[in-house]
């Protein structure tokens, strides 16, 4: 059963108080609230190792009506700190459903808060930007959770990437595959692994550390730079290895923090967002063939536009048709792309699959 009887509060970092009811785990959590605009799919959300170190708002006013299954998540785990809902639902209704939201998030130890304005809250949060929050059900206290909130680290400036990759190296794939594709892994979304070695390749995925020695003992066809949470420029170990990898000119294909630190690596600061992009319906454009796509986007930081358009070697391929922002670069002396939004799309539509293709292609002609 739900704590739904108990009361639950949520503080914001600039003093907004929100009255609500415990969901999941009594405790209390901490971490940067975000908001994500996607109707369906909580599960592969929740379990998006990106998420890490924030609080999840759904937009969607009735969460957790299909309750949970083994085979819909993208990593281990849970990886959001928290998670706020209009409508948080126990009861759940789908064959294959194991189990309910709340037990998920109990085993998970995922404190959340239901019953909220959620409207509210987000026109609040795109109003007033990204901010850290605490969601309590233990402490009603406004002072003490204000004393808890100013020890949480702002996301700016977090490595958070390491926490969340592998700590082992492993295989995915058929291993007498022709193309083998190294993996970089800051928090690797499952279906992007599904979608490499579906497309004939033997996978490897490396720690986020590893040195490039390591990585060219596989001797890769392609590199891959995985997606992940944290601030992108706190992390000059992988832009230096990005640096020294890319001096192979063998393919390179980086998704969303894969994206930003190709950026980084040439020299293209990145910065963070006002409140970010996070769903299933971001429209964007490719403006090599002029089409549109529907993409699952997951970012709170950006590469910097400016810098990339006065940049000699790199070339804009897509572009956010909400606010202009960069959705696609590609090198113009390397085998290399990489793009702000995720095309394995788990959840979303599929539009964007084309870009896997694209990769096994360059490997192919490489
Ligand atoms: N999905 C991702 O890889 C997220 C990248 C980065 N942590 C950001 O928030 O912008």
């Amino acid at each position: 059963m739900p704590n739904s009887q108990q009361p639950a509060v949520l503080l914001l970092a600039d003093g907004n108080v929100f009255h609500g009811k415990a969901f999941g785990k009594i405790g209390t959590t901490t971490g940067e609230i975000c908001f994500n605009t996607g109707m369906t799919g909580y599960q592969e959300v929740f379990t998006d190792p990106s998420y890490s170190g924030q609080i999840l708002i759904m937009n969607n006013v009735h969460v957790g009506n299909y309750g949970v299954k083994d085979a819909d998540t993208e990593s281990n785990g849970v990886k959001i700190r928290g998670l706020i809902g209009r409508n948080l639902e126990d009861k759940f209704s789908r064959y294959q459903a194991t189990d309910s939201l709340d037990a998920y998030l109990k085993a998970n130890d995922i404190v959340s808060i239901e019953a909220i304005d959620t409207r509210a809250l987000v026109s609040h949060i795109r109003t007033k930007g990204a901010m850290n929050c605490i969601i309590s059900s233990e402490i009603s206290d406004i002072e003490q959770l204000k004393a808890e909130l100013a020890k949480v680290p702002d996301m700016d400036g977090l490595e958070l990437a390491s926490l969340v990759s592998t700590k082992e190296e492993y295989e995915v794939g058929d291993t007498d595959a022709s193309i083998k594709i190294a993996v970089l892994d800051f928090g690797v979304k499952r279906n992007i692994i599904t979608c490499l070695a579906a497309r004939g390749a033997y996978v490897r995925v490396h720690p986020a550390k590893t040195s490039t020695s390591r990585l060219k003992e596989f001797n890769p066809d392609g590199y891959f730079i995985s997606n992940g949470p944290g601030d992108p420029a706190a992390m000059p170990y992988a832009v230096e290895t990005l640096k020294e990898i890319l001096k192979e000119n063998k393919p390179l294909f980086g998704i969303c923090l894969g994206h930003q630190l190709l950026a980084l690596a040439n020299d293209i600061p990145t910065f963070k967002m006002h409140h970010g992009h996070r769903g299933l319906n971001h429209p964007v454009k490719n403006i090599i063939t002029g089409q549109c796509e529907i993409t699952t986007q997951n970012h709170g930081f950006g590469v910097l536009p400016e810098a990339v358009r006065n940049h000699p070697n790199v070339e804009i391929t897509h572009v956010n048709l909400n606010d202009n922002s960069i959705e696609g670069i590609r090198l113009k002396d390397k085998p290399a792309f990489s793009v702000q939004y995720h095309p394995e799309s788990t959840p979303g539509p599929h539009d964007s699959r084309y870009l896997f293709d694209d990769f096994i292609n360059m490997i192919k002609a490489n």
